[in-house]
């Protein structure tokens, strides 16, 4: 699949969200961020919000799930529409039939890893996984400082993919930008989310296209 962007609108006006989508034609995901102030410290957006979005956007939606209750709700969020649904490993209490549960609803499966969760003990839930999530700052709010600290996971996590021959795409949020990505493309992510980057540019199409090249040129 290669080199993907998918733009958090975390950072985008609320007020106009179909607006904002708008803008991004260049990328190939809309994330959305979901926070329901237990398992982050942030109250963000909810399922029908996320419903009314995907009527309106040209790409595919790409929830992430900063809720406590995943097992419960997850599955809602890909029958609601979106292409790919990650709920996090901390709050998932059976992730092998979430993610199951998330495929048969025709979404791709997706989980979390927050900058302490380690990727070693997920290693045979892989392949029951169409993308792992490594958070690169602490998940709760955009526009914090990318920690590099999460790289050595990152490389961790493409060594696991290539042993077991999977396809499993490495996906990066948090303080991605055009400082950022390239190391984040280096260690082997190939799907990368960016939200003040994109919507505190001038012309966050552009900006989506940049960051694009970007991490292309340093993948290759
Ligand atoms: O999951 C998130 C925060 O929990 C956001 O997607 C992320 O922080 C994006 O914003 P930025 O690119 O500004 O860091």
């Amino acid at each position: 699949m290669g080199i993907q962007i998918t733009p958090s609108i975390l950072n985008a006006d609320l007020s106009r969200l179909a607006d904002e989508v708008a803008r991004i034609p260049s990328a190939d995901w809309v994330h959305v961020d979901v926070m329901d102030n237990h398992f982050v410290p942030n109250l963000t957006l909810g399922l029908p919000v996320v419903e009314a979005l995907s009527k309106h956007a040209s790409q595919p939606l790409d929830a992430h799930l900063m809720i406590e209750d995943a097992d419960r709700w997850a599955p809602a969020y890909a029958e609601a529409g979106c292409g790919s649904v990650t709920f996090h490993a901390e709050a998932a209490k059976a992730p092998v039939r979430l993610a199951r549960e998330i495929r048969a609803q025709g979404a791709r499966a997706s989980m979390a890893l927050k900058p302490a969760t380690p990727i070693e003990p997920y290693e045979a839930l892989l392949a029951e996984l169409d993308m792992v999530l490594i958070m690169t700052v602490e998940p709760g709010f955009g526009g914090q400082k990318f920690l590099d600290l999460c790289l050595p996971k990152l490389r961790t996590a493409r060594e696991l993919v290539r042993k077991h021959g999977l396809e499993t795409w490495l996906q990066v949020d948090g303080g991605v930008s055009l400082e950022t990505i390239e190391r984040c493309a280096e260690a082997g992510a190939d799907v990368f989310v960016a939200g003040s980057a994109v919507y505190s540019a001038e012309d966050p199409d552009a900006m989506v296209q940049a960051l694009k090249a970007t991490a292309e040129a340093a993948a290759t």
